[in-house]
């Protein structure tokens, strides 16, 4: 079993064991033990074996997903679940008085935890979906063709120069845009290059999930991604391309040991092209808009 995402889920540990911990409080302090004759076994088994199950549960949980929203959701649904199912154990063994608002908290934290399971295991089969498709679009690409950059698994420049003069011909409204990570000197010179490469496959990971089949995304230089847009006006092209930079902004990239979230922003250009355009001029205009939009801002 592979445990290297636990140190990731500290804080969510600690939240677990508080609510447990919490639950066995509650319930010491609110009634008075049971004797030997009023525990039955079978009911213990039962129950125990259900709060011990929900631990297990949350074990798997931890060694098989990253931090993000859904895992968040799901801890907490099955906290909310396992509080419940630890207060059902314990009445097994501690007597309280019938009708003891204990008993009335006792049954509320489980439905709650169940409608968000419920609401994070949809998110994560949504999220399936979207790592399929991927991994379908990255499959085509290695059966298809060799020029494909090592570190990032996307097609390189190369292939974008072949790719861009077919569409230039065939494609009405073809829309190129290029892409490049602010200061990306600095995060290497911080960070180091390992770092950079796995900061540039992640990137590039999340561009290839904001873009659409027919899209290809190449990468085009060091920190600098070109996208063809066949078929795109140019307002579809601008949609794109905030859509693509505001998920980057949002993207929290985690570094290794510290763990510490950094952020990025992309400069971009976009240029729309007419049939009569050659590859090289266009990619020198791109080039040109970046500088010049970076120059602006
Ligand atoms: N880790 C890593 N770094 C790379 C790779 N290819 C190029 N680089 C680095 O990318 C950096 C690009 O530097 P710049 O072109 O100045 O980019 P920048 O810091 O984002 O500057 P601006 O583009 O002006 O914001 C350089 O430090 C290169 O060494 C790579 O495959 N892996």
């Amino acid at each position: 079993m592979n445990y290297s995402l636990l140190p990731f889920h500290s804080k969510r540990i600690g939240l677990v064991l508080c609510i447990a911990l919490s639950a066995i409080l509650l319930s010491v302090s609110q009634g008075e033990l049971k004797t030997w004759q009023e525990i039955s076994w079978l009911d213990i088994i039962g129950e125990g074996g259900v709060a011990v199950l929900t631990l297990v549960w949350l074990f798997f949980l931890f060694v098989s997903r990253p931090p993000g929203r859904v895992t968040d959701m799901l801890v907490l649904g099955l906290s909310c679940f396992m509080f419940s199912a630890l207060l059902d154990l314990l009445d097994e063994f501690i007597r309280q008085s019938s009708g003891h608002w204990l008993s009335v908290v006792e049954s509320i934290p489980a439905p709650f935890g169940m409608i968000m399971m419920t609401w994070a295991l949809y998110q994560w089969h949504q999220e399936q979906l979207t790592l399929n498709e991927q991994l379908r679009r990255r499959e085509a690409q290695s059966r298809q063709h060799h020029q494909v950059d090592w570190v990032t698994r996307l097609y390189d420049a190369d292939y974008l120069r072949e790719n861009l003069a077919k569409q230039l011909q065939a494609s009405h409204s073809l829309s190129v845009l290029m892409l490049d990570i602010d200061n990306f000197d600095q995060f290497n010179r911080r960070y180091g290059s390992q770092e950079g490469d796995r900061l540039l496959r992640e990137m590039s990971e999340l561009i290839l999930m904001n873009i659409r089949q027919s899209d290809l995304v190449c990468r085009y230089a060091g920190d600098r991604f070109i996208i063809l847009l066949p078929d795109t006006p140019r307002a579809t092209a601008i949609t794109l391309s905030a859509q693509i930079k505001e998920s980057i902004r949002h993207f929290a990239f985690k570094t290794f040991g510290t763990g510490e979230a950094v952020f990025h922003t992309l400069s971009s250009a976009l240029v729309s092209a007419v049939n009569t355009d050659q590859v090289e001029p266009l990619l020198q205009r791109l080039n040109r808009q970046l500088e010049l939009s970076r120059q602006g801002s």
